[in-house]
């Protein structure tokens, strides 16, 4: 079985929990942050900075940071958007965590889950989510679209990750607007750049909005993506280790 296999088995078990105790409040109001736009506008790369204490592939990267700095941290040294990884059993994160960021900063908020049932969109909305994730690889053809279909319905924007070009095909059909290419694959945790060089190309970035997920450090790694229409990056480990954020920032976020 996979890490990503073993990872959807304990999401059925949280989406059956969810439904005997989450009902939805429907008096908390919702403010529309929109990351299409502020990212398709930019003329620097825009930087997804991700709120990441622990990982299946590396372990724990930072167990004990407190949410609401390290967001507010990310709004002042330039993030365009923040990413909250939501999922317990194998990132550490909480629920709890994406609500504090919410209030801490005037960024777009990505709930970063396994999203396998509309329940947990329900959820991410509540908690102060704008934008919401999901992965191809985890999802039948089917499951993809009526959650597509049903996100969009709540006004939240959807990130739809994917790792190949099959996958890519699928998020097309689907009408996907924000399209993250995943250098990392979730199956054997590999990491490569060259991911994103093999993808985006089919991809209008004109239309579409393409972000590149995974394993950015330097310019370096920034300089080979955006020939590719990339317009934004998702970075977790090299912002949860950062002694100097506003130094890790600046070489990122390189002009496009
Ligand atoms: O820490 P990195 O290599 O900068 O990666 C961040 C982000 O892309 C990664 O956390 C991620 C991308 N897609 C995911 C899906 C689920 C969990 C995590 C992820």
């Amino acid at each position: 079985m996979t890490i990503l296999d073993q990872i959807l088995q304990e999401k059925e078990k949280e989406v059956r929990h969810l439904k005997a105790t989450f009902t939805v409040d429907s008096t908390v109001p919702y403010q529309k942050r929109s990351l299409f736009d502020r990212f398709q506008q930019s003329d620097r790369m825009n930087i997804i900075a991700e709120i990441k204490r622990s990982s299946p592939s590396r372990g724990i990267i930072n167990q004990n940071v407190d949410p609401r700095n390290q967001a507010k941290d990310y709004e002042t040294s330039g993030a365009g958007a923040i990413s909250v990884l939501t999922d317990e059993p194998f990132f550490k994160g909480t629920m709890e965590d994406l609500r504090a960021v919410r209030e801490e900063v005037n960024l777009p908020i990505l709930c970063k889950d396994f999203i396998i049932d509309e329940i947990q969109i329900n959820r991410a909305k509540q908690y102060g989510a704008n934008v919401i994730l999901l992965i191809v690889a985890a999802l039948s053809k089917e499951r993809l679209q009526a959650l597509f279909t049903y996100a969009r319905g709540l006004d939240l924007e959807v990130l739809v990750e994917v790792h190949n070009e099959q996958e890519l095909e699928l998020a097309q059909e689907t009408g996907a607007t924000i399209i993250g290419i995943n250098n990392r694959n979730l199956k054997t945790f590999e990491v490569d750049l060259a991911i994103t060089e093999r993808l985006a190309g089919s991809v209008n970035s004109n239309e579409t909005l393409l972000i590149s997920e995974s394993g950015f450090r330097s310019t370096e790694d920034v300089a080979r993506v955006k020939q590719n229409g990339v317009k934004g990056i998702l970075v977790g480990e090299t912002m949860m280790r950062s002694e100097n954020l506003q130094h890790t920032f600046d070489a990122l976020r390189v002009n496009l």
